[in-house]
C-alpha cells in the first residue's frame, strides 16, 4: 500500500510553469529565468512584453533553421501522457543491468515504432541509441572509412543539394582516414577517381525534399542512409527501408536518434560512442520511451496525422502564393502511394526549396533580405546562390509570419508587372501615335 507522496511538489511544480500564460506567443519552462519568484516568459522570434503579447514589426522573418517547432502543439495537447517524473535516484550506474547503453525497452519501442510506421526493417538489426542523428553521422563515417591508408584516405561524397553538415562535421574532424569530396557526380569510380567512397544518400532529401537512392555501386562504396525525413509528416511512404546502414532521428519529435547496422560496423560505431559520450543520458532515454509511446498510440494515427496535417497546410499555402510568382518558384514534388496513410498523397516537405528565377537575382537570400526574410544560402548545399532553403517546420509565428512576407514579396512582384504592362501598353500607343504622326 502506499500513497502520492514525494511526487506532489515536483508535480505541482511542473502544472505551475505550464499554466503562466504567455498569450500563445511564447512559454515559460522549469529551468526558464526566475524574476520575483516566478518563471518568466519565454517568447517566440517577433513577440516580446512580459507576457509576450506585443508584436514586433521590424522584426525578420527567421526561416534558416530546421527547428521543428511544429509539433508542439501536439505534445500540448498530450501532456498528462508524455509526462515523466525523474526522481534523483534514477539509473545512476554507467550500465544497464546487462552492460548495454540503452534499455531493453526502448530496443523494442523503437522496433516497434518502425513496425508501426512500416518505413524500416529491423528484424535481425543492430539498434545503436545517440545524442542525435549528427552523432551517428560521424560515428557511422568514422566507422566506414578505411583505417591506417593516410595516403587513401575514404572519399566521402554526396549528391548536390546535400545537408551541409555532412562538409562541415567531416572537414571539423579533419580526419586522416576520410575526406570531404563534395558533390558525388564530380568524384567517382567512372569518372576516373579510384579509391573507396562513402555515399551520404539523404532520403527525403534535404534541403528539397526529393527521395533519393545511392548513385555508386560496387564493393569499394560503402552507402550511409540518411532518414531523418523519412517520416510520414514530410513524405508519403513509398517502401520499407532496408538498408544496411541507416540512421534515423526523433530529432523532429524530440531532439534524439537511432541507427540500425551490420555486426562488424556496430562495432565500430560503438566504440566511437564509447570514446564519445559513454552513451545517452538515462533520463533522456526515459523521456524518449514515454514519447515514442505516445507517438505509437492508436497505431501512430494520432501524431502523424497531426505532423501531416500541420505539413500540408503549410505547404499548400506556400504553394498558392509562389504559384502567383514568376520570379521566384520552388520545387516540384511528386505525389506517391503511402503504405502508411494507405492511399496515394503528396510530399510535405520540411522545406521549401525557393529559386530566383531573374537572371540578375544571383543571391537570393539577398533578395529575400529586402523584405526581412533570411533563409540558408544555398552555397552552403554545394548549389547555386540563385537557390535558398527556407524552413517550414519552425513555430506557427513563424511560419505565419514568413508566409506573409513572401506574399509581400509576390505582390510587389505583380505590382510591378503590373506597372511594367502599363508602361508597355503606353509605348505601344505612343509609337503608333508617332508612326501615323
Ligand atoms: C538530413 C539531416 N540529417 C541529420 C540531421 C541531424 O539530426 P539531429 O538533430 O538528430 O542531430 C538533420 C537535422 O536537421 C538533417 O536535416
Amino acid at each position: 500500500e502506499w500513497e502520492q507522496s514525494w511526487t506532489k511538489s515536483a508535480t505541482a511544480e511542473a502544472e505551475f510553469v505550464a499554466s503562466i500564460s504567455c498569450s500563445g506567443h511564447g512559454r515559460a519552462f522549469l529551468d526558464g529565468s526566475i524574476v520575483d519568484g516566478k518563471p518568466v516568459c519565454e517568447c517566440n522570434a517577433c513577440y516580446g512584453g512580459s507576457h509576450c503579447s506585443v508584436f514586433l514589426p521590424e522584426c525578420i522573418a527567421d526561416a534558416d533553421s530546421g527547428d521543428p517547432m511544429f509539433l508542439e502543439p501536439f505534445w500540448l495537447k498530450h501532456a498528462a501522457s508524455s509526462t515523466i517524473v525523474v526522481p534523483g535516484w534514477h539509473r545512476m550506474s554507467y550500465e544497464f543491468n546487462d552492460d548495454s547503453l540503452i534499455s531493453k525497452e526502448l530496443d523494442a519501442q523503437i522496433r516497434k515504432l518502425h513496425a508501426v510506421i512500416g518505413n524500416a526493417v529491423t528484424d535481425g538489426r543492430f539498434i545503436i541509441f545517440g545524442v542525435g542523428a549528427t552523432q551517428l553521422l560521424h560515428a557511422a563515417v568514422q566507422a566506414l572509412s578505411t583505417t591506417n591508408h593516410p595516403s587513401s584516405p575514404s572519399r566521402v561524397v554526396a549528391s548536390t543539394p546535400y545537408y551541409p553538415i555532412y562538409k562541415e562535421q567531416t572537414e571539423f574532424f579533419n580526419s586522416e582516414d576520410y575526406k570531404f569530396e563534395g558533390d558525388t557526380s564530380l568524384c567517382n569510380n567512372n569518372n576516373g577517381c579510384k579509391g573507396n567512397f562513402i555515399e551520404l544518400v539523404t532520403s527525403p532529401n534535404n534541403p528539397d525534399g526529393q527521395l533519393k537512392k545511392a548513385v555508386l555501386q560496387g564493393p569499394s562504396a560503402k552507402t550511409i542512409h540518411d532518414f531523418a525525413y523519412y517520416w510520414p509528416h514530410y513524405t508519403p511512404i513509398p517502401a520499407l527501408a532496408d538498408e544496411n546502414l541507416m540512421i534515423f532521428t526523433l530529432s523532429k519529435l524530440t531532439g534524439h536518434g537511432e541507427a540500425d547496422l551490420d555486426e562488424a560496423v556496430h562495432q565500430r560505431m560503438l566504440t566511437y560512442m564509447n570514446l564519445s559520450t559513454y552513451g545517452v543520458a538515462r533520463e533522456t532515454q526515459l523521456r524518449v520511451l514515454k514519447l515514442l509511446k505516445v507517438a505509437v498510440e492508436n497505431e501512430g494515427k494520432e501524431m502523424f496525422n497531426f505532423g501531416y496535417q500541420t505539413m500540408r497546410n503549410r505547404w499548400r499555402k506556400l504553394s498558392k502564393t509562389m504559384s502567383l510568382s514568376k520570379w521566384f518558384s520552388i520545387q516540384e514534388l511528386e505525389t506517391q502511394f503511402c503504405s502508411f496513410s494507405e492511399r496515394v498523397r503528396g510530399a510535405t516537405p520540411a522545406y521549401a526549396w525557393l529559386k530566383c528565377e531573374r537572371e540578375e537575382d544571383k543571391d537570393c537570400n539577398a533578395v529575400l533580405h529586402s523584405v526581412n526574410i533570411t533563409g540558408r544560402h544555398g552555397s552552403l548545399f554545394g548549389a547555386e546562390s540563385r537557390f535558398v532553403r527556407l524552413s517550414l517546420v519552425k513555430s506557427d509565428d513563424d511560419f505565419d509570419l514568413l508566409l506573409k512576407r513572401m506574399g509581400t514579396l509576390v505582390s510587389q512582384e505583380n505590382n510591378n508587372d503590373g506597372i511594367n504592362k502599363i508602361m508597355t501598353h503606353t509605348n505601344e500607343f505612343i509609337g503608333t501615335d508617332k508612326c501615323t504622326g
